[in-house]
């Protein structure tokens, strides 16, 4: 007797602990998705993202020379936030136009789902070819899609930082009035000095400006956070 209690006992618990793994397993199924704030890190393709995700995160991120080589969307953990690293977009060697558009449609998409979650947007740029871009653009009345891509990030408030890179190709001494020349493209004002918060010059290639940017970053991290413990 006192055997079958024992038993009838034990069936019960084992009841008991297969409910609990039920339970916990239903938890972990509802358990949203990661609610840390994100950065998400876009570019033209070629302008150096790649590069600039490998000195941010140090993993081993390819850095290629051929155009369009990231073309996925990838998370990084970063401990206090999450570094989103979208596809480039523009002009891919082999890549056909309408391709390029379901590219830009894809990270559009990606960040006005995520808008919410996004503390900050980097959006990489480099500083030669942007004015030669623009330029080409403007004679055929048309916005490049650096631009748009500007504009729209600016539009969703979304705290964006412009990197300047490859500064390496513009002349020391031609550095101010080359980026009150980019400030000016982007609708800021120049002097560019004013905007420091947003516009950092950069040589990615040589860790140059990496810092800046980590700065700035975490400071918008402490901000998102804030406001959403408010
Ligand atoms: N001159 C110069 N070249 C750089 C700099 N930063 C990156 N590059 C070079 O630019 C090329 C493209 O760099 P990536 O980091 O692969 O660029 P990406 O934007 O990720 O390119 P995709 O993968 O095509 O989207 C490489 O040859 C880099 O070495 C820089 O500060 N100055």
């Amino acid at each position: 007797m006192q055997y079958e209690n024992t038993n009838k006992e034990q069936s019960n618990l084992s009841d008991v602990a297969q409910d609990i793994q039920k339970f916990k397993k239903y938890i972990r199924t509802e358990k949203k998705g990661d609610e840390r704030p994100k950065v998400v890190v876009m570019g033209r393709s070629n302008v150096g993202k790649s590069t600039f995700v490998k000195a941010v995160t140090g993993e081993n991120v390819r850095v290629g020379k051929k155009p369009g080589v990231t073309l996925k969307i990838t998370e990084y953990d970063m401990g206090t936030y999450l570094l989103v690293d979208l596809p480039g977009f523009g002009y891919m060697e082999g890549i056909e136009k309408k391709a390029q558009e379901k590219i830009k449609d894809q990270i559009i998409k990606y960040v006005e789902d995520n808008k919410s979650t996004i503390a900050t947007s980097i959006l990489i740029l480099d500083a030669k070819a942007l004015i030669e871009i623009i330029d080409r653009w403007d004679q055929k009345g048309e916005i490049p899609i650096d631009l748009e891509m500007a504009d729209f990030l600016e539009e969703l408030s979304l705290n964006p930082i412009f990197v300047i890179n490859k500064m390496d190709k513009i002349k020391n001494s031609e550095w101010d009035a080359h980026l009150d020349r980019v400030s000016e493209k982007l609708g800021f004002l120049p002097p560019w000095r004013q905007w420091l918060d947003i516009l950092v010059p950069a040589i990615l290639r040589d860790n140059y400006g990496i810092d800046g940017i980590k700065h700035r970053i975490n400071r918008h991290i402490q901000a998102f956070k804030k406001l959403k413990s408010q």
